[in-house]
């Protein structure tokens, strides 16, 4: 659905939100906003992050200051993409191609799930700047190759592979408002793709343990992944450091600190939380990127601070499609951009190298 586009844009990122969550249809709004459990890590991402404190510094020399970056090979204006999420055009019809416009229009990167309800061709013919491609692991080496080829083929520059839903979570708040996809609305990019098939489950079977688990990938088919993909893999959904050193030991390209914006494991630790001890175990290897309670520019800084290389925004987004369509998703963006150049220039940092942990007052972690 779309909300109609108010006459004045709202002023805030915590405006569109609200705006967003009043207006959506429970069962919409369930799925785009809500979270796994109790929504204990939901909530633990933004107020981990707000706890950490951005010092502010007097008389710095500003001029020529910048938050321009490269991150694996994608030049963007400032450290942010817009996270992989299924099915936009749920919020509105412009859907990931409105998404893509819109991150292309404000200089920031974009990932496109694999569970796009749009062509992965179509998009990227929208916003070039759609330039990585997220899959899960599809049953099967083939499968999941022939789909790294179709990305290749489309001209994304990397690929995320999501490593931490293995199993959907449960997620309380989308199954007490019912949600289920529309009729027509589909995964388009995995047309054609073989999906597993499970032998019917005998008495004192799991589906899980007998089942599924035998089609999930170990570490040894993310490695070869990461070894024949024609294009680099980043791994998302670490939280372990022992994680992080085997993904850079498998080849991955890039580490992405996430918890799935909670919709996962509910209880698992902040994102903010984990990433410390990730990027000490990553050990400039690779880039470390995170994701999970983004809300306002202050938020990047938070995460630059503790040593991520960029950050990617979930459901901010989402909240600015629903309100607005793409120019919405691109107001949203916007917004973070102005709050991150303001943080910097209240902190003393010209560039985003000056961006440190001793920019932050002292840890509650
Ligand atoms: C509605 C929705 C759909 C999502 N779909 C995917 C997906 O298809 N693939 C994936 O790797 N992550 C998916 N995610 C997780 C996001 O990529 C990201 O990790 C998370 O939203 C970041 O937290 P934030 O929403 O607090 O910014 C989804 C998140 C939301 C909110
Ligand atoms: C279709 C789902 C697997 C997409 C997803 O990752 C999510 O909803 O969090």
């Amino acid at each position: 659905m779309s909300l109609d586009t108010p006459e004045r844009l709202p002023a805030s990122l915590a405006d569109y939100q609200a705006l967003a969550q009043a207006n959506l249809s429970p069962d919409v709004a369930a799925y785009f906003l809500r979270g796994a459990g109790a929504e204990q890590t939901l909530r633990a991402n933004a107020e981990d992050l707000a706890a950490l404190r951005p010092w502010p510094r007097a008389c710095k020399d500003l001029r020529g200051g910048s938050t321009a970056c490269a991150v694996l090979g994608l030049s963007l204006d400032a450290p942010l993409l817009v996270a992989p999420m299924a099915y936009l055009p749920l919020l509105d019809p412009a859907g990931e191609a409105g998404v893509a416009a819109a991150a292309t229009a404000q200089g920031v990167g974009m990932v496109l799930s694999a569970q796009s309800a749009q062509p992965m061709d179509h998009v990227r013919a929208e916003g070039s700047n759609c330039g990585w491609m997220q899959l899960y692991w599809l049953g099967g080496r083939d499968a999941t190759m022939q789909l790294a080829q179709r990305a290749a083929r489309a001209g994304f520059s990397a690929l995320v592979l999501t490593v931490d839903a293995p199993v959907h979570g449960i997620r309380d708040a989308e199954l007490s408002a019912g949600f289920a996809l529309p009729p027509g609305l589909r995964a388009v990019n995995l047309d054609g793709l073989a999906q597993p098939q499970f032998a019917p489950l005998t008495s004192g079977e799991s589906l899980l343990f007998d089942r599924v688990a035998h089609v999930l990938p170990g570490w040894e088919d993310v490695a070869w992944l990461c070894r024949n993909a024609p294009l680099p893999v980043l791994l998302k959904g670490i939280l372990h450091p022992d994680d992080a050193r085997q993904a850079v030991q498998a080849g991955a390209a890039g580490v992405i600190v996430s918890n799935h914006g909670g919709r996962v494991l509910d209880g698992a630790p902040s994102s903010i939380s984990a990433l410390p001890a990730v990027v000490a175990a990553v050990g400039g290897a690779v880039p470390v990127l995170m994701d999970g309670g983004i809300r306002r520019g202050v938020d990047v800084f938070r995460a630059l601070a503790l040593g991520a290389d960029a950050v990617l925004i979930g459901r901010p987004v989402c909240h600015g499609l629903a309100v607005a369509g793409a120019l919405g998703a691109s107001h949203v963006l916007r917004l973070l951009l102005d709050e991150l150049e303001v943080t910097m220039a209240l902190t003393g940092c010209r560039t985003l190298s000056d961006i440190t942990r001793d920019c932050l007052g002292p840890s509650p972690f």
